[in-house]
């Protein structure tokens, strides 16, 4: 029997108690992996271990994705109707709300993230997607179509059975809601793996997931590592679809995955490299609220950051001595996730410390300039000073790799073919944010940039109705919105002929 794991939260924002299963969640129960194991899960804090829960293998993925077959062909699927899906689903958002300062602790504890900001923004945020797509749950529809004077075909949006669902370590419950939410409004049932290195509020999930009345195998999730349980959904052959959000490189072997088992379908949510791009005329405070949102948010770890900042000649030192005061500001609010005076955390691991770390001594080296930061905060955790670089060029690593750390590097420009033509040399093409008050040419602006999402006058704020997801190499497929209904179903023909022949 696996264990349980009760953390007690005594913070200025937080006090409780809040206990999870150590297991892996199959076929509605929590169970022991087939091979044994675990993993440290650490606070990025304070750099210390927070408890250990279970990895799973390939055995174990065999095992659930036998439940969720079982419960596709049973319970589920087209055995279940969809107002009774969409119930289920406001269900768990309910049980999700009730239990919402449990759930922000805990990302606040296993991701650093600021608690306040988990409560809004990545619990509230999944709250939200689930209670959206529990609304689409009984209007998935076809089409019918006349074809001749005896015959016409109408089109189901059937779902393709088990799923497989790979989730990062940078919004673990946000990118979660985003799988699981479509996947069951149309009626599939779930393999998930969350992070191994961030996987405490999926394993809290499960809990709700029983509670809400979901049928045992609907949802199975298998914590483990990704070239152990992540590779053994990507090659599954009983796995139809998979959905994965991560990194460009390991996008790639999940594609090949696919490409060398059973030709699964692959939706990807990749890195990025975004632009963000404020002409003279821009709103400077507004602006520099944004542009700071935009890549300090989340310390930096957001696959939409804006982290080459182009800005006009004629607005560039006004926006930079402001722009400045803000980072200051984060700086001297970097600390503790759980106090509420703290605005910036720590990285999420000693890796991507180390990481980010090596990206800033590359650009030192490099021949910018570190106008701001550059530093480790503290000497315990994983925290680094929110940083600024002046003197960049288009060659510099740090210009054109994903950072994923709070590091803006700043590029000047002088006109708008100029900057659209730097803004586009990029292999990503995840999102761009634009400013100006010239609504016209923000408009045109965000149409020549290559990116799957333009922000303008605001930046890197997702919104569950509107489809989100990448150009180029940022990825392939759409999640959120009405789009990402598309890709969890697929479409049979039905052609009926009504005459006598
Ligand atoms: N486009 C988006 O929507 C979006 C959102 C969040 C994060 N991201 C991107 O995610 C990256 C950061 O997250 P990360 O470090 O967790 O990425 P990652 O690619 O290292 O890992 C993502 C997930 O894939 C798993 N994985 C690793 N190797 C695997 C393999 N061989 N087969 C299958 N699964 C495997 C990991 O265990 C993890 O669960 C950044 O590049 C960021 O831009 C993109």
């Amino acid at each position: 029997m696996p264990g349980t794991y009760t953390h007690k939260f005594d913070t200025p924002a937080y006090k409780g108690e809040v206990t999870i299963n150590t297991g892996l969640f199959i076929g509605g129960k929590w169970v022991d992996p087939v091979e044994g194991g675990t993993i440290d899960v650490v606070n990025p804090a304070t750099g210390k271990v927070i408890t250990a829960v279970s990895v799973g293998t390939k055995q174990d993925v065999d095992l659930a994705v036998d439940a969720a077959k079982k419960a596709y062909k049973t319970t589920w699927g087209l055995h279940c109707p969809g107002a009774q899906r969409g119930r289920l689903l406001n269900k768990l958002a309910d049980l999700l709300e009730q239990h919402l300062d449990e759930f922000a602790a805990l990302e606040a504890l296993d991701v650093g993230k600021v608690f306040v900001k988990a409560r809004v923004s990545d619990i509230g945020g999944t709250i939200a997607t689930l209670r959206y797509y529990a609304g689409w749950a009984d209007k998935v529809q076809g089409k019918t179509i006349e074809t001749r004077e005896t015959k016409f075909a109408y089109t189901r949006h059937e779902p393709y059975g088990v799923v497989g669902q790979i989730v990062p370590w940078n919004f673990p419950m946000a990118m979660m809601g985003w799988k699981i939410g479509p996947a069951l409004a149309t009626g599939n049932t779930i393999v998930l793996k969350p992070s191994e290195i961030t996987p405490l509020t999926a394993l809290k999930l499960s809990e709700l997931i029983i509670e809400a009345g979901f049928p045992p195998g609907v949802v199975n999730i298998v914590n483990g590592y990704g070239h152990t349980v992540g590779q053994a959904i990507t090659e599954h052959p009983l796995i139809e679809k998979v959905a994965f959000t991560g990194s460009t490189l390991v996008g790639r072997k999940v594609l090949k995955a696919s490409a060398e088992s059973n030709l699964k379908v692959v939706t990807l949510e990749l890195g990025g490299k975004s632009p963000t791009v404020i002409f003279d005329d821009a709103a400077l405070d507004q602006t520099v609220n944004w542009a700071a949102f935009g890549i300090f948010f989340n310390m930096g770890q957001a696959c939409t950051a804006g982290s080459r900042i182009f800005v006009q000649e004629g607005i560039y030192d006004a926006f930079l001595e402001k722009f400045t005061v803000v980072a200051k500001g984060l700086t001297q609010k970097t600390g503790d996730p759980f106090s509420p005076d703290t605005e910036h955390g720590p990285q999420v691991s000693q890796i991507q410390f180390d990481r980010v770390m090596g990206y800033i001594d590359e650009g030192k080296n490099g021949g910018a300039k570190v106008h701001l930061g550059g530093e480790r905060h503290g000497n315990e955790g994983f925290f680094i000073q929110p940083t600024i670089f002046t003197d960049c060029n288009l060659d510099m690593k740090i210009t054109h790799e994903e950072i994923f750390g709070p590091v803006a590097t700043i590029i000047k420009f002088k006109t708008e073919e100029e900057v659209i033509e730097m803004a586009n040399n990029t292999t990503y093409g995840l999102a761009c944010n634009v400013f100006t008050q010239n609504i016209s040419r923000g408009i045109r602006v965000a149409h020549a940039l290559e990116a799957g999402s333009a922000w303008v006058n605001n930046a890197q704020v997702p919104e569950v109705g509107v489809p989100f997801g990448g150009y180029k190499q940022s990825g392939i497929g759409r999640e959120l919105g009405e789009y990402a209904l598309d890709t969890y179903t697929q479409v049979k023909a039905v052609h009926i002929n009504i005459g006598p022949n």
